[in-house]
């Protein structure tokens, strides 16, 4: 099928969005999602999302891993999609959109976007490492060394011997400062290290504040493909008011055939 795709990335998690409005793309074939996703047979993006439109929101996201099944909720497509309603013309600077978890209100600056992410129910601190839903599962671990970890063998290990068909993301963390972290990611459904996870930069700061690794509650996130912010407030045994902030890039246009 013919159809055209804008280029997207977000501190280097990259994404295929297609503005499917007028409702054409065949939203259960798997095999074209992973395919559009693939590095070599095809574009090659971290995932696919899908601009929709909604009764009473600006607009729909739908969003699919690149293994080509819909996933839970992507924060840098979140800020990514944003950015790409307002260059269609759906919006100006601010916007109310619904993803898979739900309602979501972002600011738009140029290339640099808020987005306000669900509220944080609870966050499970074990032994070594803690389990939250920030949209999205994420394990958070505390490495040293964290430029020269095996993210890939490590983190394919722990989602698969942990968290099992379900799966989760796989963060692995190391502190610069009171209010700074290093993170690297392995995400489920690209199944490698991506050069960054919204979601799951959100993740590790908060948890970072939950293991009383930080009292700051605006954190800076430093990821291989480039920094985030996060900023949320403490309110009972979870958080609110969190958002996820940084750069989104439209990259090319281009056209499937
Ligand atoms: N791979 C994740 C979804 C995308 C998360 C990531 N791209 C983000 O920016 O939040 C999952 O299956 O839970």
């Amino acid at each position: 099928m013919e159809l055209t795709f804008y280029k997207y990335q977000g501190t280097g998690n990259d994404f295929v969005i297609i503005d499917n409005r007028e409702d054409f793309f065949p939203k259960d074939n798997t095999a074209l999602v992973a395919k559009i996703c693939d590095r070599r047979f095809g574009v090659g993006a971290d995932g696919l999302l899908l601009l929709e439109n909604h009764p009473s929101a600006d607009f729909r996201m739908v969003y699919y891993n690149s293994d080509g099944n819909l996933s839970s909720m992507c924060g840098n497509g979140g800020r990514c999609i944003s950015h790409f309603a307002k260059f269609l013309g759906i919006i100006s600077e601010k916007t109310t959109f619904e993803a898979v978890d739900g309602i979501h209100e972002a600011t738009i600056q140029g290339e640099w976007v808020s987005l306000k992410m669900n509220n944080v129910e609870k966050v499970k601190v074990s032994e070594n490492f803690s389990f939250l839903n920030t949209g999205s599962p994420h394990h958070v671990e505390l490495v040293s060394q964290l430029k020269d970890f095996d993210v890939f063998t490590k983190g394919k290990d722990i989602r698969n011997k942990i968290y099992g068909k379900e799966g989760a993301n796989v963060n692995f963390v190391e502190p610069q400062s009171e209010s700074i972290f290093a993170v690297r990611t392995y995400e489920r459904g690209v199944e490698e290290e991506t050069l960054s996870c919204g979601t799951g930069v959100t993740a590790v700061a908060i948890a970072m504040f939950e293991m009383g690794k930080t009292s700051e509650n605006k954190i800076t996130l430093k990821t291989p493909g480039g920094e985030l912010k996060v900023r949320f407030e403490k309110s009972g045994s979870g958080y609110k008011n969190v958002y996820l902030e940084g750069p989104a890039t439209q990259v090319f246009k281009g056209f499937w055939k």
